[in-house]
């Protein structure tokens, strides 16, 4: 399978990936191809949200906007795509108006039915495959290309709130009312989850990032109890699928947002190379909960990137001083996406900073 591209030319995000101390941190950011880059919102002014998605071509031209913008600056591209994909192949309709919406959400456990019973991931989700063929090729080895998916936890909420939502109300309804039914259901999009990262995987992915965006919404009780099943199953079964079908192993990376009393545990049993953390959490901090067991993957709040060159440079020196603080690979980026109204050159200051203090002497 990789032989089929051209080589990589960057491996310091597979050798940070892995727990090597790199010569300074790779950096890629959540987000990277979106709105803040005005090469982006023109393509969107003539296309739908999801006709991206789907269009091979204008998902791979997209991906590669950052990388080409930034030349040399960034360390990865992230496949363009969407975490809700996966409701919408299990059967689901997902708008996008401005921000996600589902016109019929699961109201209760019996509308579980609706979803389609078998998910056929070629069919429903081939086009992303397509995305990531064509990336590979196009990227030229410059950086390593990453597939992603969203979290069990984080879909289910969406598939019951029918959007984002500010006490999901609703989605905890049903972890507390039916716990049996809500587990079931999680279990069911764990499955489409592996088989997408499976065939991510086979298409090109050299790492994989599962988002669970709305991980900080739990207890740490509830987090044990129902997301963090999910995550494990999902980093077992897509090492145990690949084993079996003799594809080659690559680094994952699950980001937990802000499930940071839940480090050691998912450091210790989560199955994932890289644990993502948001700014609620000190760099240094989490070093010493997970020690070298992981990578990990991030952390300045976003927010920061308003806040002018000072900030940015100031924030920037503290978290690689947190980072490098013990043992253990690091992996640059924010807390969280990089949000609409930075200015591309604040970001490029950003990476600069970053290549900068991340240095190791
Ligand atoms: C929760 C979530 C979603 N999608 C995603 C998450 C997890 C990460 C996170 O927590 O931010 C993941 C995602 N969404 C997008 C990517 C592309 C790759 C990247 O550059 O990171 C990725 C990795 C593109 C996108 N996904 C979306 C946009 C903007 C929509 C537009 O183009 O109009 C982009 C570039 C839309 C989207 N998609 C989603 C929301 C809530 C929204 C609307 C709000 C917003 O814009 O932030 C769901």
């Amino acid at each position: 399978m990789e032989s089929a591209f051209p080589p990589l030319k960057n491996d310091l995000m597979l050798r940070a990936a892995r727990g090597e101390e790199t010569e300074r941190a790779p950096v890629w950011v959540m987000r990277q191809a979106g709105r803040y880059l005005p090469e982006f919102r023109k393509i969107r002014q003539s296309h739908e949200f999801f006709e991206v998605c789907r269009s091979p071509e204008l998902a791979t031209a997209v991906t590669i906007q950052p990388i080409e913008r930034y030349s040399g600056l960034l360390d990865a591209a992230i496949i363009f795509s969407d975490i809700l994909v996966v409701p919408q192949a299990m059967g689901m309709e997902v708008q996008m108006n401005p921000g996600p919406h589902f016109p019929e959400p699961l109201v209760t456990p019996d509308d579980v039915k609706k979803l389609s019973p078998v998910v056929d991931i070629n069919k429903e989700l081939g086009y992303v495959f397509e995305a990531l063929k064509r990336t590979r090729k196009e990227l030229d080895g410059k950086v390593p290309l990453i597939g992603f998916c969203g979290a069990p936890w984080t879909l289910f909420a969406y598939m019951i709130e029918g959007g984002g939502s500010k006490t999901f109300e609703r989605a905890k309804t049903w972890l507390f009312k039916y716990p049996e039914e809500s587990n079931a259901l999680l279990l069911r999009i764990s499955e489409v989850c592996v088989d997408f990262l499976v065939g991510q995987i086979k298409a090109g992915a050299q790492l994989v990032q599962v988002f669970d965006s709305w991980a900080d919404e739990l207890s740490s009780h509830d987090f044990r109890l129902f997301s963090f099943p999910a995550l494990q199953y999902i980093s077992r079964n897509v090492r145990t699928r690949l084993a079996a079908e003799k594809v080659p192993a690559v680094p994952m990376i699950c980001f937990a947002k802000g499930a940071n009393l839940s480090l050691e545990l998912l450091a210790e049993q989560g199955g994932y190379d890289v644990l993502g953390i948001n700014w609620q959490i000190d760099p240094a901090e989490a070093r010493k909960i997970v020690g070298d067991r992981v990578t990990l993957q991030g952390n300045m709040d976003p927010t920061v990137l308003y806040g002018g060159r000072d900030a940015i440079e100031k924030a920037v020196k503290r978290m690689a001083e947190g980072f490098k603080s013990g043992k253990g690979g690091w992996i640059a980026n924010l807390g969280h996406g990089i949000t609409p109204g930075v200015d591309p050159e604040d970001l490029r200051w950003f990476l600069e900073c970053v290549h900068k203090y991340s240095a190791r002497s």
